[in-house]
């Protein structure tokens, strides 16, 4: 092939792909000929769905990509992140899992310990999002849950104000993956916000794992998306590849977040059944890269 029809073949598979709102049919490797990213969106991606791939590998492959963020890196492997300058978007390392969390008071002295220990580092190493969790139910009803949650969570939000950092709890299914979850709906977690009265308290909108318990995720976006201060994506059913075998219209969904005005970090957590997995993450960044 000449180089002039191979560069016309390139463009007409660009415009293609871009007509269809992303590269959602193309096994693509990463690399620099798909031109760089528009900027509007902060991507990140979390490392677990990637195992056995190291965070040092991870860190590699993304700026590749062109971003520089990953979500999930507790205190502990920084240092690896720093090594590559690259940021953690959302910490770990206080919580005591999902299943325990602040909906039990029997977990708050460990929590608020573990809080207090992880929010300093934070803050020095300039990393602005710690997760956190409600917990399981075991029987609690939605009322008491919400108020146990929000008397834990207020023992630590002067600290986290004091530090420029925000606790994020995170909205997760309780239909497939985390049977029992208490923090499994929106509006439950609206309630928590409205109840610790804090801007350093959000939650983070998996539009995954809603997708599962409410659906309706543009509309919930535009209505309570002042109480959302991270998201993260995969595909459902599934929770793979964000491609065009999976029902949730990624484009559309990004598109909304953006015009709500949002300038935190849009972070990938969908497990890739592709063999290339850098290939699949490269495809969801251009995706969702709006
Ligand atoms: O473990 C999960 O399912 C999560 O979404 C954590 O972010």
């Amino acid at each position: 092939m000449t180089d002039f029809s191979r560069r016309k073949n390139l463009k007409k598979l660009a415009l293609a792909t871009t007509a269809f709102g992303g590269l959602p049919y193309l096994n693509l490797k990463a690399s620099p000929l798909n031109g760089p990213l528009k900027g509007n969106v902060n991507h990140a991606v979390c490392h677990w769905p990637f195992n056995p791939m190291t965070l040092e590998e991870l860190c590699i492959g993304i700026k590749k990509i062109g971003f520089n963020a990953i979500d999930l890196v507790g205190p502990n492997n920084w240092h690896i992140l720093q090594k590559h300058d690259v940021v953690c978007s959302m910490c770990n390392g206080a919580d005591l899992g999902i299943v325990q969390g602040f909906n039990d008071p029997q977990n708050h002295n460990k929590l608020i310990q573990g809080y207090e220990e992880v929010i300093p580092l934070m803050a020095k190493a300039g990393y602005k999002n710690i997760i956190a969790f409600s917990g399981n139910r075991k029987g609690m009803d939605d009322e008491t849950g919400l108020k146990n949650c929000a008397e834990g969570l207020k023992k630590i939000m002067g600290l986290a104000e004091r530090h420029g950092v925000t606790v994020v709890m995170e909205l997760l299914n309780s239909r497939v993956d985390h049977p029992d979850y208490m923090c499994d709906k929106s509006d439950w977690g609206v309630e928590l916000c409205k109840m610790v009265d804090s801007e350093h308290l959000k939650l983070l909108y998996d539009i995954y794992h809603m997708q599962i318990m409410e659906g309706d995720l543009i509309r919930t976006i535009k209505k309570n998306h002042q109480y959302f201060g991270h998201y993260h994506t995969a595909g459902n059913p599934g929770r793979n590849e964000i491609d065009e075998t999976q029902e949730i219209n990624y484009p559309a969904v990004i598109r909304a977040i953006l015009n709500t005005g949002f300038k935190g970090y849009i972070c990938q957590e969908f497990i890739p059944k592709s063999t290339d997995k850098m290939a699949s993450l490269e495809q969801a960044i251009r995706i969702c890269d709006i």
